[in-house]
């Protein structure tokens, strides 16, 4: 599809969380955190994998910056580890933790690339965790005492400022599934942890709005747009209910000012009672400047007799799949963003997340040509531009990921980057999709 041409100040980068990464888990003073607790249980990383050393991003990320600007990246999305920060969660801080993301920051600036800071990416201080968690409501405020340093540390270089990243994810695959940190498996601590990381999130911004910063601050929920099976209506029903559970759930809370009826009857009528203090519903809806999406694949749902819904796309066999078992189906982002332009009062948008794990190949002369991986940027980037051409207010797109990292509960085995990362010296190769991505911003298109 030759002649796509995106907005002339259109954003393009890529995003990598701490945890994923950093490694020097315990180095510098860094407290340790829910994901170094989990990752070094027995039993819950496949391949017994950690982020003990992941990428060493944390001594490397000159070299990383460097490729960085080979490839023309404009805006690098990172997270701050809060316990590399706050060592306890809170009280005293870390000079050493905060002068890494002080380096780091700066050499980002140093080489013209727009620093846009996610400050929770799942990595909790284990001190916090111990004192229930995000269970704990007043873990909402040490988020926003955490968060105030770094808005006074760095709030003046900083553009972008991302609260939370994933709520749903964390709150019901690390609270009521068990399968991520801190492996908690009860729905109405999820429900809880859900509503208190909202909350933490709408503290936040209050907090930055406060300091008059020259900069933009906004949230990164996942998103997957949900199609009915068939026509029928128990399967329309069951599509209307898994999109309330997973995107609704997010967007009623930060957009309406109240949980959706629908999905809050679903939880009660399974034993979840939770009310909370309608003046958080104010606090949750801080206006923000953007909202960031992290959208990878859509699903297809049917109903179910007793769980109400159920999505099949393992059924599919017509679509192609990526090596997380995700269909590709890039229309989906084109739905979500019209749906987001019309659901979110026309805010501006980022792609804070977007891109495919594939079995990535290495050739006799070491390189690697991820066909796959080329074609599911480029299909995903020409809806949207599509979105973008319907009138929806897409500023930016993050590629994720910048290299091969950590991938939570898979460990090392899923590989999403367009950097290749030698697990055995750590060495960065760029794949092709790298160099495609590297000519997709300097045509700033297809
Ligand atoms: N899985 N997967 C890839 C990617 C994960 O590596 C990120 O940390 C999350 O924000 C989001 O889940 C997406």
């Amino acid at each position: 599809m030759p002649g796509i041409v995106f907005p002339k100040d259109f954003i393009w980068g890529c995003a990598t969380a701490s945890y994923q990464i950093e490694g020097a888990f315990d180095e510098d003073g860094k407290g340790e955190s829910i994901w170094d607790r989990f990752s070094h249980t027995p039993g819950k990383i496949l391949n017994g994998d950690n982020g003990d050393v992941a990428c060493d991003h944390y001594h490397r990320y000159k070299e990383d910056i460097a490729l960085m600007k080979e490839i023309g990246i404009q805006s690098y999305r990172y997270s701050i580890s809060w316990p590399r920060i706050f060592p306890e969660g809170k009280g005293q801080y870390n000079e050493k933790g905060l002068d890494f993301y002080k380096r780091l920051t700066y050499e980002l600036l140093k080489n013209g690339i727009k620093p846009s800071v996610t400050l929770y990416h799942w990595d909790l201080p284990q001190k916090l965790q111990d004192i229930g968690g995000w269970a704990n409501r007043d873990v909402t405020d040490y988020f926003v005492e955490y968060a105030g340093l770094l808005f006074e540390k760095l709030g003046d270089v900083v553009p972008y400022w991302i609260t939370q990243n994933e709520p749903w994810i964390v709150a019901f695959l690390g609270h009521m599934m068990g399968v991520h940190a801190p492996g908690i498996k009860d729905l109405k601590t999820a429900l809880e942890v859900f509503h208190n990381i909202l909350l933490s999130h709408g503290k936040a911004v209050g907090a930055y709005r406060q300091l008059n910063l020259p900069g933009k601050i906004g949230i990164a929920p996942n998103f997957s747009t949900k199609y009915p099976a068939s026509d029928k209506k128990e399967d329309i029903e069951a599509c209307e209910l898994a999109d309330g559970v997973l995107n609704k759930w997010f967007i009623y809370p930060v957009f309406k000012g109240t949980y959706p009826e629908d999905v809050v009857k679903f939880y009660r009528d399974r034993g979840a009672h939770f009310d909370f203090p309608p003046e958080d519903m104010k606090i949750i809806g801080a206006d923000i400047d953007f909202l960031a999406i992290n959208y990878y694949t859509s699903e297809f749902v049917k109903h179910h007799p007793v769980n109400g819904f159920v999505e099949i796309n393992n059924e599919l066999s017509q679509f192609e799949k990526t090596e997380m078992g995700w269909i590709i189906y890039p229309k989906g982002l084109y739905d979500l963003l019209l749906r987001l332009d019309n659901d979110c009062n026309k805010i501006d948008i980022i792609i804070s997340e977007n891109g495919a794990a594939f079995d990535d190949k290495i050739d006799e002369n070491g390189n690697i040509n991820d066909v796959k991986r080329m074609n599911y940027i480029k299909e995903h980037l020409i809806q949207a531009h599509k979105a973008i051409e319907e009138g929806v207010n897409l500023k930016g797109y993050y590629l994720w990921s910048l290299m091969d990292n950590f991938e939570w509960s898979f460990g090392y085995s899923k590989k999403f980057g367009i950097i290749h990362v030698n697990r055995e010296n750590l060495k960065r190769t760029i794949k092709n999709s790298g160099y495609l991505y590297r000519d997709i911003i300097k045509n700033n298109g297809l």
